[in-house]
């Protein structure tokens, strides 16, 4: 089937490889010309006969302006995918506003990062069933082979609230083996930490494809002297808290490893400054200056 796609970067890029490789007609555009099919979404609108189905891949700061640019090229019957990291909240006005256009809208979660054209996409998706029937051929392609890597999970928003969840699920699951990774880095007693990481992916109660990557890392740089511990986060995590909190739903561990990844950031604990200074006031306890 065709499909348009905006955004060619790390994921729009592979996946219209991937979508190609499949057998389908994708026409990119790209504000970098070097890779684009098409010089405008004026041009890519013109290259795809309707109903159209277009599919924006672009960083969550720019999709509302993304979506509503080419909302006013595209018409009555064709649908917008939004594929990006969004704010699930984001979805149901965008939907309302194509809907008045006659335009529909699906959100779609994507996982699988750098790996995914060739692994596949993990794909949950929002929407409705009409518009998620029309572009199967789509997420077929994108999908891994297997029999899982697919959900509708609801309406409209439901597939970027999935992956927000998802992905506040993987912010605890990299801080617990990270932490594990330290305990033992400190250990007396375990010599060939990248050993005992290696040796879990077989066997283990805590394998997965995270570990794997930690593995991968850690052949690269045994004691990941190479990197800083600074660890920026784009959204997901904080969004799942502010679920959290909006539902009272006691999320510990997920609120603990986005909380880490602020810690990560200063050069010194404004908080750790004040407890030490308290400690030194009611009790006379030595502290460590600067
Ligand atoms: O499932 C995935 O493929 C990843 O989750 C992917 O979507 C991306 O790498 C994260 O958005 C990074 O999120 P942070 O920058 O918040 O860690």
């Amino acid at each position: 089937m065709q499909l348009g796609l905006v955004g060619l970067g790390r994921m729009g890029g592979n996946m219209r490889e991937r979508l190609r490789s499949a057998g389908h007609e994708v026409v990119g555009f790209d504000h970098n010309a070097q890779i684009s099919d098409v010089t405008s979404l004026a041009g890519l609108a013109e290259k795809l006969e309707s109903p159209r189905a277009v599919w924006v891949m672009v960083p969550a700061g720019v999709t509302d302006a993304t979506i509503d640019e080419l909302a006013e090229v595209l018409g009555e019957g064709d649908i917008i995918i939004d594929g990006g990291n969004s704010r699930f909240s984001d979805d149901a006005p965008r939907a309302e506003r194509l809907n008045e256009l006659g335009i529909g809208y699906i959100d779609v979660g994507v996982s699988g990062g750098v790996w995914g054209r060739q692994n596949g996409y993990g794909l949950m998706v929002g929407g409705a069933q009409e518009h998620v029937d029309r572009l199967m051929p789509i997420f077929n392609a994108l999908k891994p082979e297997g029999e899982f890597g697919f959900v509708h999970a609801g309406p409209v928003g439901a597939g970027h609230y999935s992956k927000m969840v998802h992905n506040g699920i993987e912010y605890g699951l990299m801080h617990a083996y990270a932490e594990g990774y330290e305990l033992m880095a400190a250990s007396e007693l375990v010599t060939n930490v990248p050993g005992v990481i290696k040796s879990w992916r077989e066997g283990t109660v805590v394998r997965s494809w995270l570990l794997d990557l930690l593995d991968r890392a850690l052949d690269e740089d045994p004691e990941l002297a190479e990197l800083s511990g600074y660890t920026e986060d784009t959204g997901e995590g904080r969004w799942t808290v502010d679920e959290a909190v909006r539902l009272a739903v006691p999320l510990n561990v997920i609120t603990a490893s986005l909380f880490a990844r602020f810690a990560s950031r200063q050069d010194d604990s404004p908080a750790m400054k004040a407890v030490s200074a308290l400690r030194q006031q009611f009790g006379g306890h030595a502290v460590h200056k600067r």
